[in-house]
């Protein structure tokens, strides 16, 4: 099927869509930066592609499952592969801001390592625990996920 369990590839293009809680240009700077926390740990590149076709989709949406309203389920990333293998959608329900609740910039690096392929950590510490911390001011990885990463790429 389309999904694999990573890229065949190391430069990754993505598209940037939009929600009307924060100016564009910060939103194009709070993807690039996140694209960026994997790209700094690896040996991975993205490149902003502004044409109709690219790797990941990023896209905010309402109601369409798995979305749910304010909270519960903030985003959600399809895996690498073709089609809509490793789009990622964020739920434009929820309030994205650059401060703590919700951060866009934290949650999509936390959804990207999904569309990279990345699954779930135990270690409260990594980028990829399954829940969202308003603590967690920037989107640093814990060395485990640097590990994990380059373990898969
Ligand atoms: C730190 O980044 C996130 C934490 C938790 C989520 S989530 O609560 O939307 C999560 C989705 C996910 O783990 O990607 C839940 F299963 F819905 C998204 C990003
Ligand atoms: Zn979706
Ligand atoms: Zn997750």
């Amino acid at each position: 099927n389309a999904q694999g369990t990573r890229w065949n590839k190391n430069i990754i293009t993505y598209i940037g869509r939009y929600t009307r809680d924060l100016p564009r240009s910060t939103v194009d700077f709070l993807l690039e930066t996140a694209f960026r926390v994997w790209a700094r740990a690896s040996s991975l590149t993205f490149v902003r592609m502004h044409s109709h076709n690219a790797d990941i989709m990023v896209e905010f949406h309402g109601d369409l499952y798995p979305f749910d309203g304010p909270r519960g389920t903030l985003a959600h990333a399809f895996g690498p592969g073709l089609g809509v293998g490793g789009d990622t959608h964020f739920d434009d329900d929820e309030r994205w801001t650059t401060g703590k609740t919700f951060n866009l910039h934290v949650v999509a690096a936390h959804e990207f390592g999904h569309a990279l392929g990345l699954k779930h950590s135990r270690n409260p510490e990594s980028l990829m625990y399954p829940t969202y911390k308003s603590s967690r001011g920037a989107s640093l990885l814990a060395s485990e996920d640097v590990a994990n990463i380059n373990t898969l790429y």
